[in-house]
């Protein structure tokens, strides 16, 4: 088996493999920050070779009763949340308006497993919609604005939909991953804990070693 792990800058790279250890089955390629960066560089990743699953990984913003910084999301879709266009009184998204999809599907049964093995490990784990945006969020109006619009959205980050936009294209399936290191909200930079969020990366690295 042949798996690219996807992540957006070096230390959540560095993280997820210190969790993997040496498993040859596993290559690794950053794809930037944003989903512009993220399908180009995910685009030519997947062209290179044969891959039987891509693993998008990083530290994200989790949503306020959703996910907990320190925590893990496992998407059960990668959505792009702010692709469309905005209202006088809200907000229509590419799918509404008949242009495409702002939605991809995951190994659904695949999502299932991780996540029951990460919490089986200990970890802090639920499998839910993760957001694309390509803002993050800096106010509690985006925060419920977004809540909203995909009710059960757990985590919002920057280049999912991006890279498995490429993926789809060449038809490998995909998962996504993210541990939460800030609240969706408020833009409070101080508060992003990205050192325990890069803990758990790796704790949850170590299990997917194990369970794929
Ligand atoms: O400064 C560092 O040491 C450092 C280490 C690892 C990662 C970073 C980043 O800044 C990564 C940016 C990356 O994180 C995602 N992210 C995290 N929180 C949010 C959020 O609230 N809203 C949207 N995206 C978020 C995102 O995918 C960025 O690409 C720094």
């Amino acid at each position: 088996m042949r798996i690219l792990v996807m992540t957006a800058v070096a230390p959540e790279r560095d993280a997820i493999q210190r969790g993997l250890g040496q498993d040859n089955r596993f290559e690794f390629a950053l794809a930037g920050v944003g989903i512009a960066a993220a399908a180009v560089h995910g685009a030519i990743e997947v062209a290179k070779a044969d891959y039987d699953l891509l693993i998008i990984a990083g530290i994200a913003g989790g949503f306020v009763g959703q996910a907990g910084v320190g925590s893990i999301v496992v998407a059960s879709e990668i959505i792009a949340a702010d692709l469309g266009v905005e209202l006088l009184d809200g907000f229509s998204s590419l799918d509404e308006l008949g242009f495409g999809s702002t939605r991809i599907s995951v190994e659904g049964e695949l999502a299932q497993r991780v996540t029951a093995a990460l919490q089986a490990a200990g970890l802090q784990a639920q499998a839910a919609p993760v957001l694309t945006v390509a803002t993050a969020t800096g106010t509690a109006a985006t925060a419920a604005a977004l809540a909203q619009r995909v009710p059960g959205a757990a985590a919002e980050a920057m280049e999912g939909f991006g890279i498995a936009t490429a993926a789809q294209q060449r038809g490998v399936p995909v998962l996504e991953i993210r541990a939460i290191s800030n609240a969706v909200g408020p833009r409070d930079r101080d508060a992003w804990r990205i050192g325990d969020a890069l803990k758990a990366l790796e704790a949850a690295g170590k299990v997917l070693a194990e369970v794929l």
